[in-house]
């Protein structure tokens, strides 16, 4: 990653999946650029950056256009140009990570996704610009786009949306030398996941039923970060590459596992 330059968006403190691929892109070498999301962010962000010796290119609310705009015009500033995007944004109203996908409201589909489909394309057109000699696009994906998971709900529908747009950006950005894949990390206790109903219930189920007996880290993801957004991944695009301790290749219960008790304090 020596000498690459990074924008990474989705940094809301040290336990953000967007931090761990930010603490190994600076490990491997790179140049990097985080954004935040509004004033109380800013003051989780800029201590974390000051540690990566990282540029701080402003604040960026997906849903607000001028700000895309302004993030990129300033990393173009501060950088000179980008080599790699990480985009590690998502949102949903919690009161409908909860219960029945079917009672999702038109309001709330709407804003996820926007928040977290189509803001990778929105960040995308911006970075396409500024990758003058190819580049690496990633962003985070879960096994609930592909599969029903309790509670997911409109982000499982957002995030299968947001898979697809991965193959079409490859296919539209490749003749550009310019890839573009997705994460699909398991299952991590941040701050966005706090607001998916049982969380701590599907976590222990990854750890007892995951082939590696265990769930994932934000370094683990990070550290696979790497292998995308550099040249070792130099003939990999359009793909969604799981990082789930092998969840995702599980059809039924470990019979050793044992049976788990809902706990919902
Ligand atoms: N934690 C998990 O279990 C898990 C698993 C698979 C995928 N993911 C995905 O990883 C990505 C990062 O999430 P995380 O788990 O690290 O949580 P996180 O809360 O640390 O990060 C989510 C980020 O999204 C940003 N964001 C939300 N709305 C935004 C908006 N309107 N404009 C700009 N930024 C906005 C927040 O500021 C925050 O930095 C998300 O796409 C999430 O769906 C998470």
């Amino acid at each position: 990653m020596s000498g690459k330059r990074g924008l990474v968006m989705g940094v809301a403190n040290n336990r953000s999946i967007a931090w761990g691929i930010a603490k190994a892109a600076h490990a491997h070498g790179a140049k990097i650029a985080l954004t935040y999301q509004g004033e109380p962010l800013r003051k989780r962000v800029e201590p974390l950056a000051a540690e990566l010796d990282a540029a701080v290119v402003g604040h960026c609310d997906v849903t607000d256009p001028a700000t895309i705009d302004a993030v990129f015009a300033e990393t173009e500033r501060q950088l000179g140009g980008l080599d790699f995007l990480v985009h590690a944004i998502a949102f949903s109203d919690k009161n409908e990570l909860d219960g029945r996908y079917v009672d999702t409201t038109a309001d709330n589909f709407s804003k996820t996704m926007l928040i977290s489909c189509y803001s990778f394309t929105a960040v995308a057109q911006r970075a396409e610009k500024l990758m003058t000699d190819g580049g690496s696009m990633l962003t985070l994906t879960y096994y609930g786009a592909e599969k029903w998971m309790p509670h997911y709900n409109v982000m499982g529908v957002a995030k299968a949306a947001l898979e697809a747009s991965v193959r079409y950006l490859a296919a539209d950005l490749g003749p550009k030398n310019i890839r573009v894949n997705a994460i699909s990390a398991g299952p991590i206790k941040t701050l966005a996941a706090s607001g998916i109903g049982d969380f701590r219930y599907i976590l222990k189920w990854n750890e007892l039923n995951a082939p590696l007996r265990r769930t994932v880290t934000i370094d683990e993801v990070g550290n696979t970060g790497m292998y995308l957004l550099s040249d070792l991944g130099r003939a990999v695009t359009g793909e969604v590459h799981h990082v789930d301790a092998g969840y995702h290749i599980v059809g039924m219960k470990n019979p050793d596992a044992p049976d788990l008790t809902l706990d919902r304090d």
